[in-house]
């Protein structure tokens, strides 16, 4: 299978602290990959040296075969961040004209159709500080699939979005897929992910303690499910003991004789 990306031994040192251990990852085309971990493991510090923004410490990523400090390399790739840097005093329709200036393209009339199956086309007049959190998840799902790039890397492409939008997208990386792209997702959220992917790396303090098909992964742990698996491979099994514990703390209101017959 084709290797769209390649990172090759990445790893990022933040003054003396090693978040992210030397790591290999390939992303390869016609595949969706997830990128899990607990908080704090390191997925926006890899989605950031994936997508160009974070150079590494160590190692050197390629796309398609060049380097991604070209400019070349990085216009080969999409990026949806989990935060929503966005510029409060644009309308949505000048920041879209803002990235195909960026990338010296004209993509107005795409830009439009995805706005529209995403339901803000009718917002895009409007300034961006005056859009709900799902509404400025949209537009950046659309600026980053725009230009469509090879590679799309997206973190928690799905929160925020209502039902629609969410069946939209996900319909939209199938197809993205399917067309030989591939997607790198970072995410929480494990059922989707065992549901949506080709391809799992679990990270865990900087470092991949298990890669593979999700099946993989979850039989490598001995576990059901992938929450199970990530359950017992990231940091061991929940405490259900120390958890009844403290909600036994909690002191019981007038309205515990209604909810406990
Ligand atoms: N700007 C920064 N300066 C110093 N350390 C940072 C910075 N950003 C992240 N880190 C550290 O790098 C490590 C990895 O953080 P990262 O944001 O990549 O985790 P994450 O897996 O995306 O977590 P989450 O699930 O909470 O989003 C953490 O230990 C974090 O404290």
């Amino acid at each position: 299978m084709t290797v769209l990306l390649d990172a090759e031994r990445i790893s990022l040192t933040r003054g003396s602290r090693r978040v992210l251990q030397p790591v290999d990852l390939r992303v390869r085309a016609g595949r969706s990959h997830a990128l899990l971990g607990p908080n704090g493991a390191g997925k926006t510090t890899t989605l950031g040296i994936l997508t160009g923004l974070l150079p590494p410490t160590t190692g050197r990523v390629e796309v398609d075969g060049l380097d991604l400090r070209e400019p070349a390399a990085r216009a080969l790739v999409g990026y949806a961040p989990d935060d929503l840097p966005l510029p409060a005093a644009l309308t949505g329709a000048e920041y879209l004209t803002l990235h195909d200036r960026l990338r010296r393209r004209d993509d107005r009339a795409r830009a439009a159709e995805l706005c529209a199956l995403l339901g803000i086309r009718d917002s895009l007049a409007r300034q961006i500080s005056e859009y709900s959190h799902g509404m400025r998840r949209k537009l950046q799902f659309v600026a980053a699939v725009v230009h469509d790039p090879l590679v799309l890397i997206l973190d928690e492409p799905y929160r925020g979005l209502d039902p629609r939008a969410a069946a939209f997208v996900r319909r939209y990386l199938d197809g993205f897929t399917a067309s030989g792209r591939a997607v790198v997702v970072a995410t929480h959220d494990l059922s989707r992910a065992e549901r949506d992917s080709a391809w799992v790396w679990l990270i865990d303090a900087g470092a991949v303690v298990a890669q593979g098909t999700p099946d993989a992964v979850r039989r490598q742990a001995g576990a059901d499910d992938l929450e199970a698996a990530f359950a017992h491979l990231t940091g061991g099994a929940i405490d259900h003991e120390a958890e009844q514990r403290l909600l036994a703390t909690l002191p019981a209101t007038t309205a515990a004789r209604e909810v406990r017959p």
